[in-house]
């Protein structure tokens, strides 16, 4: 347990303000880019607990030059080994680009600044940068040197320097710059700073313009001030030391205090030209300045920095590796969470500005305007960085209606009205509270299809849309005015109420009017519109109608009816717009029953007045010795269900046997023409035992010569259709069974083929019986006729 100061100034000295008349920076503002130069591979590198391999460096340098940096400090060459070997190795190797400026670091030591001298030996462009300490402390504690001994020691050796440089630029070829930090700069008497930087000038004597300038390095080696203080210091600086023009004024801030990008920022404000820093701000204890925050908080104000982070995950993955340690969370830019938003006024926010920027851009687009990043919350688009929008919002108890409603519109592009956000927003709200975590994009998605009932089988509720017909029927009595005549529409479609097929009709002026008086009547179940809207998912041919409806218990009173309290929502898709209406409409019908029990479908066949598919299926063996197969008794229960509605639900035995004659053409003479049938036929086997048909085929009448191919005959007869239609047939199910015994044995087979053609986005099945001595013949019977009760679009009117 550590002991905190009551009164810390016992301890502790605040920093000592300069006295700087008429600054100028506060008032600045950022115009460009500065130089950058990279330190990772010395500064980052020496406060790594296992500083990086060879390999690593390698990699971190190559990852440096393809983010665009054209000043990389390398290697502190004297130190050991492995830095001396580096250097040769990217010298001798060519991994230097030639306009890359590699960066050396040296104290004023004589045998440590010759040995990096060979380090660099035969390089094209090389930063000599030499350092030492020049604030009191250093001189007194350190060095023990007084201001005068402190000048010479850097003195003397960047005359050693300049030697050097001379002799290696003859021997090697190499173009030299010379830096020089005063180190501890930010701790140092600035005049004292001027004094030796202004010393060190003159020794060196070569300073110039452009690449012979001269760089005076300025670090804020431990952060002692506040930034304001670091920027007084650096403005003292470029107006007070001599040749300013001759100077590349170079910052190399850490991060002590917390404020390392405050202070580099405003020091470039107060006139200097370069940054050394680290990526992700490693570095020294708190770390080196982080060159990734400050040159993406440029690019945020519209200023090229000349660095590319556009991968940047990748640059997060290299670095962290090589340096062994992590990125904070909400590390600007970098971090997992910094382009998230988990509070619901921050998502609410996002959501709207993501939606009035893309109707922005477009307007920007049609004028030939930029069209500018302008967001709530989000100072830079994550897509600059490679990044996706998925993390943009996530969801927990802190989230909001606005949220939620944008991931469901992104994942699946359901646009929801208000009030049902609102709706959804609860439903998630509760599961988020009762499990007391962040809910992923996947449990909100699931919680949507499970309270809506959508997303197909599997989140279909008790009543599930099958078919539908619509239809108009124009008032009786025309209207005397120029009005439209009153229109009344007319539902009449399957659902699948509790897993059974049932046949219900009813009329409204609309189909969604229409459907509720249908289930009012067939199910009991009694609701009102309270809202509907609609949007269009997609464009062109595959464009879908999405459409959303609220309902309320149907009261005697209008008005109660439109504010009762409790309500159900209900979406629907279909690329059919009335479809979707529908689809939304039982969605809602699906919430508001829950599990109550529905009245049962009232049938009555013969004496019995509650018959479901398989008593009618049983009633067919009594009556014409026939076993339905199980997938078609659904199919033919809904044909005797739509026989029966017309006649107040009954149907005799004889007319139910009748009613199944004539709907497969079985044992009867309906003198009905199908649109497809088999007028001869002949099967040969080929070598690999397929089988062959030629066939004489009417196809709507027109008698045609067909062939084809196939494991087996019906295989071979759809082969040989397939020459006449558009699209595709397939079996589904093929059954078949013997009728009668003896001379008179039958066969009897039932066939459901499934079409497909292209530019309807829905397959069509239909079920087609046949009869006949011969098996073959009464399987073919049995294809044509299934395909005839299809839609089939033939060749010739295709
Ligand atoms: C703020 C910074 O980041 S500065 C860069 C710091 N980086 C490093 O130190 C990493 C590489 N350093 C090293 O590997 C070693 O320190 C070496 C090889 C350079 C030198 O090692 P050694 O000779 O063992 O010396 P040591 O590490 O103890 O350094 C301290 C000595 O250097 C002197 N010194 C420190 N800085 C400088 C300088 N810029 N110029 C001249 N002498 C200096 C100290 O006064 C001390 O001298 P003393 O031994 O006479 O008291
Ligand atoms: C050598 C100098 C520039 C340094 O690293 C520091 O002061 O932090």
């Amino acid at each position: 347990m550590g002991c905190m100061l009551i009164d810390p100034s016992q301890k502790y000295k605040p920093y000592t303000p300069l006295k700087l008349d008429g600054r100028t920076w506060p008032t600045k503002t950022f115009t460009k880019a500065p130089i950058w130069l990279s330190t990772d591979l010395r500064d980052g590198n020496q406060a790594l607990a296992n500083p990086m391999t060879a390999d690593q460096k390698l990699t971190f340098f190559r990852l440096l030059v393809k983010c665009g940096f054209k000043e990389i400090e390398i290697a502190y060459p004297a130190a050991s080994d492995t830095d001396f070997s580096f250097v040769r190795y990217l010298i001798e190797h060519n991994e230097i680009p030639d306009d890359v400026w590699i960066q050396v670091l040296t104290p004023a030591r004589e045998e440590l600044i010759t040995r990096t001298f060979e380090a660099v030996a035969g390089a094209k462009h090389v930063i000599i940068h030499m350092y030492n300490a020049t604030c009191p402390m250093f001189r007194n504690v350190v060095f023990k040197n007084t201001e005068e001994q402190t000048i010479d020691l850097a003195v003397r050796h960047t005359i050693l320097v300049r030697e050097l440089t001379n002799q290696y630029g003859v021997s090697h070829g190499t173009t030299f710059r010379y830096e020089y930090s005063p180190e501890t700069f930010s701790q140092t008497e600035v005049q004292f700073s001027v004094a030796i930087c202004d010393a060190v000038k003159t020794a060196w004597g070569k300073a110039g313009t452009g690449n012979e300038r001269i760089i005076f390095n300025l670090p804020a080696t431990v952060e002692v001030g506040p930034p304001n203080h670091y920027a007084d210091q650096i403005e003292y600086f470029c107006t007070h030391i001599s040749e300013r023009e001759r100077i590349v004024v170079s910052l190399h801030p850490h991060n002590d205090r917390g404020t390392g990008i405050a202070a580099a920022e405003l020091a470039v404000l107060a006139g200097a030209d370069r940054i050394e820093g680290c990526l992700f701000g490693n570095g020294e204890r708190t770390g080196n300045v982080d060159i990734v925050n400050l040159a993406l908080n440029l690019y945020t104000q519209g200023i090229p920095p000349h660095l590319d982070f556009s991968d940047i995950q990748s640059v997060i993955d290299i670095v962290t590796k090589c340096n062994d340690i992590p990125i904070h969370p909400r590390h600007p830019y970098a971090g997992e969470l910094v382009f998230t938003a988990f509070s619901g006024s921050h998502q609410d926010a996002v959501k709207k500005g993501f939606e009035e920027q893309t109707e922005r851009h477009v307007r920007n687009l049609a004028n030939g305007e930029p069209q500018m990043w302008d967001m709530p919350y989000l100072p830079l688009d994550p897509a600059d960085l490679g990044c996706s929008y998925e993390a943009v919002i996530r969801v927990n108890s802190q989230s909001g209606k606005g949220g939620i409603a944008y991931l469901v519109k992104q994942h699946l592009h359901l646009d929801l009205p208000r009030k049902m956000q609102i709706a959804f927003y609860q439903v998630i709200q509760k599961i988020s509270d009762r499990e007391a975590r962040e809910m992923t994009v996947e449990d909100i998605t699931t919680a949507f299809r499970s309270t809506y009932y959508f997303g197909g089988p599997k989140y279909e509720g008790r009543l599930a849309l099958k078919s539908f017909s619509v239809t108009v029927e124009a008032s009786p009595e025309p209207l005397d005015t120029d009005e439209a005549p009153d229109e009344r529409r007319r539902f009449d479609g399957t659902v699948s109420v509790d897993g059974m097929l049932r046949v219900i009709r009813g009329d409204g002026n609309g189909p969604i009017s229409s459907l509720l008086d249908a289930i009012r009547t067939h199910l009991d179940i009694d609701l009102t519109l309270r809202e509907y809207s609609e949007h269009t998912i997609g464009v062109g041919e595959n464009a879908k109608a999405a459409s959303y409806i609220e309902l309320v218990a149907t009261t005697d009173n209008v008005k109660e009816t439109r504010s009762a309290s409790q309500s159900w929502w209900g979406v629907g898709v279909d690329s059919d717009i009335a479809a979707s209406g529908l689809r939304a409409v039982l969605s809602a019908v699906n919430s508001a029953i829950g599990d109550r029990p529905l009245p049962e479908l009232k049938l009555s066949v013969g004496f019995d007045s509650t018959m479901g598919q398989a008593d009618i299926a049983n009633a067919l063996v009594n009556s014409l010795k026939l076993q339905l197969p199980r997938r078609f008794q659904p199919s033919f229960f809904e044909v005797v269900q739509r026989a029966a509605r017309d006649s107040g639900g009954q149907i005799s035995y004889e007319n139910l046997a009748k009613l199944f004659q004539d709907t497969y053409g079985y044992e009867t003479e309906t003198g009905k023409q199908y649109r497809f049938e088999l007028q001869s036929f002949d099967f040969a086997k080929s070598i690999v035992g397929r089988r062959q048909i030629t066939a004489e085929l009417l196809v709507d009448g027109e008698v045609r010569s067909v062939s084809g191919e196939g494991n087996g005959p019906l295989s071979a007869a759809l082969a040989a259709l397939h020459t006449q239609i558009c699209g595709t047939l397939s079996i589904k199910e093929y059954i078949e069974h013997s009728v009668g015994e003896g001379a008179e044995v039958k066969a009897v087979s039932f066939v459901e083929l499934v079409y497909e053609v292209e530019g309807r986005t829905k397959k069509e099945s239909a079920w087609g019986v046949g009869d006949d001595s011969d098996i073959t013949a009464s399987g073919l019977q049995a294809v044509m006729k299934a395909a005839s009760s299809l839609n089939v679009v033939t060749s010739k009117n295709a």
